[in-house]
């Protein structure tokens, strides 16, 4: 289904945005520390955070509880305001709005969130009506606003449910009408899909995708999942204790993660990590001996690789392989066990020469 087919008022082609246009968000040097309570000192959250948000861009925050990333999408809702450093919205330095400059503000900003937050009073119609009643459209535009709304999101035939009445799934879709009600320029996701089941948040991924590729809504997304920022970011930031430590394309961190926590990241992406039972005879650091775990990052001709692999025999014993694609591009990650005797890992570098074959020794094994 095309949205733009559905969704009134909107141009043929989103514009794209001009090469020179400013960023979405710009966090520049921002730190932010809630101030102190009953004796308590004050509290870190943000430490000299730059960032920016590409116009037209998927952007994912990632990093572990308590890093951050709530704040980081507070700061720019205006829920929450810089210690120092600037957040600027489309250009707009929005350190100096007033609460009255916020609301106007917050009219080009969609939000949608973990746990729905719709009103259980009302319909899921009603809900997607709200904000457009509060910015006084007139009741015939609401309605026809929102019956295509709910159409875009799939769920027209539930425009009359209560929000006890709609799974998980259907909730967070009223949400993302909802949060579109008001044309906004960017949305901003907390954790929206981490309450949902893996098909579910597939689903509502790929509904926030194509809202991005046909209506040219910059999302910002934060999130604690991997997969979410491998299927739908085109790039990553990863927050480590109020501080971003690495950024790039999502294919680049996770492939050549250069910091500790990205690289644990990394492993969660491509789901290979050392097997138990390697583990168990995983040699003292020191030891020598044995045979030798290998990691191959294989970005790229995987296919090639894994026949150049297999063309070794038992000396290169594959333990396990996970050929997947990050952010649509081939990769691939394959354990092996080699025999240095017959196999020198010199000799494994030389059958794989293409610098995005990465070969790491893990471990030495009993
Ligand atoms: N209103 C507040 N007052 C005081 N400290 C706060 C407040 N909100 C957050 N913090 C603290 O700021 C730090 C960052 O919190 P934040 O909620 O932004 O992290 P997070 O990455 O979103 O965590 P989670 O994934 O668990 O939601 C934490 O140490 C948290 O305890």
């Amino acid at each position: 289904m095309s949205l733009l087919r559905v969704v009134p008022d909107l141009p043929d082609t989103p514009a794209a945005p001009a090469p020179d246009a400013a960023p979405a968000v710009a966090f520049e040097h921002v730190s932010k520390a809630y101030p102190a309570r009953r004796g308590h000192a004050p509290v870190p959250a943000l430490r000299d955070v730059s960032l920016t948000v590409p116009q037209g861009s998927i952007t994912g925050v990632i990093g572990p509880s308590g890093a951050g990333k709530s704040t980081l999408i507070r700061l720019v809702n205006g829920l929450e305001h810089a210690s120092s450093g600037t957040v600027r919205l489309f250009g707009r330095d929005v350190g100096g709005l007033s609460e009255s400059g916020w609301r106007r503000e917050r009219r080009s900003i969609g939000m949608i969130f973990q746990h729905f937050n719709l009103l259980s009073s009302r319909t899921a119609f009603q809900n997607v009506a709200l904000p457009l009643a509060i910015a006084g459209e007139p009741t015939d535009r609401i309605k026809a606003r929102v019956d295509r709304l709910l159409d875009l999101v799939g769920i027209s035939d539930k425009r009359d449910r209560y929000p006890a009445e709609l799974s998980g799934g259907q909730k967070q879709r009223v949400g993302i009408a909802r949060a579109l009600a008001n044309d906004p320029r960017i949305l901003l996701c907390d954790e929206a899909t981490s309450a949902l089941d893996p098909e579910t948040t597939l689903s509502i991924l790929r509904l926030l995708r194509q809202v991005n590729a046909e209506l040219g809504v910059t999302i910002l997304l934060i999130t604690h999942e991997i997969p979410v920022i491998k299927e739908v970011c085109d790039q990553v930031a990863v927050l480590e204790a109020g501080q971003i430590v690495e950024t790039g394309s999502v294919f680049e961190v996770f492939t050549r993660p250069a910091t500790a926590i990205a690289a644990r990241f990394a492993v969660a992406a491509t789901g290979v990590d050392l097997p138990p039972d390697l583990e168990a005879r995983r040699l003292a650091p020191g030891q020598t001996g044995g045979r030798i775990v290998v990691r191959i990052t294989l970005a790229g001709q995987t296919g090639v690789a894994l026949a150049r692999l297999a063309a070794f025999g038992p000396a290169c014993e594959i333990v396990s392989a996970r050929i997947d694609s990050i952010a649509g591009r081939p990769f691939g990650v394959v354990l092996a066990l080699l025999d240095p005797a017959t196999l020198p890992l010199t000799r494994l570098r030389a059958a794989l020469p293409d610098p995005r074959f990465a070969i790491e020794e893990v471990a030495h094994v009993a």
